[in-house]
């Protein structure tokens, strides 16, 4: 088993292109992104004023006269004793008296609760350690702000499909208050905002071939590309991570686009490396988290202000200039190619009167196309990375895919969906790899009521990890979920067995997995082609693996490794 060391303004007016007469597009080369991003922005007024920091000049003051100045101290001055008095109040007055709160794995700190063993990111090792401590259902004071972790399947269907009322939001996170996105897009969204959203977007994907031949046709030639370039490696060790996300975001940019990017396009080489960023150099979203006021404070100690300009680079160089550059082509009559299109053409067509409606408007769609760029990239490139290395580690799994393969499909030809049948074996290794990789490990929820959990009280106002990772590793119904052993979805006859209901990587209830299908799609041709032309070897010639160690950084990512990709004698 992978062991989880320490390591889951919108604009005045719409974003407005200027009025230009009719012309005929066709004549005109599509703009490449880098060229449409500065006058993009150009004619984007946002209303809500992203975050401008505390510090920046203040053009009230002349030179010189120092009253105002003086006068603006004390103010501050006592904003922050009275910041500070109310903090102190939070933290020390007796919460959750005469409740029945699930336990605390061990004492608390002064002041800052448990939150010495959280650490600035949710740490696997600590949920399994705690829940040894502490049971399946077990407290955790951050802080002041009480956080209950639930493992166990039971409990997480309980919660996640029986409590979906009291514990179906997320929490709003500090990056979305900063960036003015508090309830947009699909991930974060809230309530009738995001029931809006996520009933759009899966009827403009599912239109877009979601799931369909259609979309496993698109996905083949990317593929086709990707294994190219993994044979022009010629044999070298190389670490596959980013021309493996740059062909796995091409899918999802050529459905929510209509693009795909060279693997050396400095705009898109960018782009990855911004979203690389996002997610590995996260700073201290803890304390700013549960303390929100150091937001205010001129100065930059939790890096937070620094890792701002990645999730504000994907919102301005992706999905603004890409909404820009569709709207001055758009036609409500046409038949949509792209996300963007879909999505204009909703806004346009929806009956006003209607429920979604009201909820469609530029400022989600910008959200939602960064965060479908983001989820869509980053799970299933990551699943495949795992699946490397972990049959690094179990040669005779590779090899028996490969024979499995080399049976019944051949050579001549890249397997496509109607072998997938036939593949059973190699069905099994793609679950396996989901299991004992338990990509999306935890989720946040919001609790907005209290509910009852196996007797104990959730309340109103504490949070929820949700630990997935507990039910597709636990003993119990796996019995040694360690191991890594396809032979666990299959019976004696090599048949594939229905799905273990603890076999939960994209997640369930209402919220689970908006892109499940594609993401099967993509493992399943991705994959498959990888081991019909390659054997995956270690680079150390002394046969030396690469460890099975990942870190927690929204997903679980193995640490970096190279492999030498050795091509299957014909
Ligand atoms: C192997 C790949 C993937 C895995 C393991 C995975 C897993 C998950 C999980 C566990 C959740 C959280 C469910 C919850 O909170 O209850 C989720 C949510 C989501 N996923 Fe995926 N995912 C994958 C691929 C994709 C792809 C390709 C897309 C893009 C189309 C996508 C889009 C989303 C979205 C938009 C959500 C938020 C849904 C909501 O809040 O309503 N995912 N995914």
């Amino acid at each position: 088993m992978p062991s989880p060391t320490s390591r889951a303004p919108s604009p005045e007016e719409p974003i407005n292109t200027p009025h230009n007469p009719p012309q005929d597009h066709r004549a005109r080369p599509t703009p490449h992104p880098t060229e449409i991003a500065a006058p993009a922005r150009a004619y984007c007024t946002y209303k809500k004023g992203f975050t401008v920091w505390p510090g920046a000049s203040n053009p009230c003051f002349a030179v010189g006269d120092t009253t105002g100045v003086m006068e603006v101290t004390w103010v501050l001055l006592a904003a922050l004793v009275a910041t500070l008095v109310y903090y102190a109040w939070v933290l020390l007055r007796p919460r959750h008296a005469g409740l029945n709160i699930p336990p605390f794995p061990g004492p608390k700190r002064f002041l800052t609760g448990h939150l010495h063993l959280w650490g600035s990111q949710p740490n696997l090792n600590v949920l399994h350690e705690c829940r040894k401590k502490a049971g399946d259902i077990f407290s955790l004071d951050l802080a002041g702000k009480l956080l209950v972790v639930v493992s166990g399947y039971d409990n997480i269907k309980e919660v996640m499909v029986n409590h979906w009322n009291e514990a179906g939001n997320r929490p709003i996170h500090i990056m979305h208050k900063l960036l003015g996105e508090e309830n947009l897009g699909i991930v974060f969204a809230r309530s009738d905002n995001w029931k809006a959203q996520r009933a759009t977007a899966i009827t403009i994907l599912r239109s877009l071939g979601m799931g369909k031949n259609v979309m496993a046709e698109r996905i083949g030639e990317e593929v086709d590309v990707f294994v190219n370039k993994l044979a022009s490696y010629n044999c070298k060790p190389v670490d596959i991570r980013n021309p493996l996300n740059v062909s796995v975001s091409n899918i999802i940019c050529s459905m929510i686009v209509g693009k795909r990017f060279d693997y050396d396009d400095p705009y898109f080489v960018e782009l990855l490396n911004n979203l690389d960023s996002f997610f590995t150099k996260r700073p201290h979203f803890i304390v700013m988290n549960f303390f929100n006021f150091l937001r205010y404070l001129p100065f930059d100690i939790f890096g937070i202000k620094a890792w701002m300009k990645y999730p504000y680079a994907l919102r301005d160089n992706f999905s603004v200039p890409h909404i820009n550059e569709k709207k001055k082509t758009f036609n409500t009559d046409d038949i949509p190619g792209t996300f963007i299109t879909g999505y204009l053409q909703k806004m346009k067509q929806e009956n006003k009167g209607s429920f979604v409606a009201k909820y469609l408007d530029e400022e989600n769609l910008a959200t939602t196309l960064r965060e479908l760029f983001i989820a869509g990239s980053e799970t299933t490139s990551t699943t495949i990375y795992w699946c490397v290395l972990i049959c690094l580690h179990y040669p005779e799994v590779q090899e028996k895919v490969f024979q499995e393969i080399t049976t019944h499909v051949g050579r001549d030809r890249l397997p496509n969906l109607s072998d997938k049948p036939n593949l059973k074996y190699f069905d099994a290794v793609i679950k396996e790899t989901q299991r004992f990789a338990a990509l999306v490990s935890a989720v946040p929820r919001e609790v907005t009521a209290d509910f009852e959990l196996k007797g104990y009280t959730i309340p109103k106002g504490s949070m929820l990890m949700v630990h997935f990772a507990s039910a597709l590793q636990d003993a119990k119904p796996w019995g040694d979920p360690d191991k890594f052993r396809p032979e666990r979805f299959m019976d004696a006859d090599g048949n594939l067995i229905k799905d273990p209901q603890e076999f939960i990587p994209f997640g369930l209830g209402k919220r689970f997995c908006l892109g499940e299908a594609l993401a099967k799609m993509e493992l399943f041709l991705c994959l498959s082609a990888m081991f019909q032309r390659f054997r995956f070897e270690t680079e150390d010639p002394s046969g030396k693996l690469p460890p099975m160690k990942g870190n927690f950084l929204t997903v679980f990512v193995p640490e970096a490794y190279k492999v030498k990709f050795m091509p299957r004698p014909a």
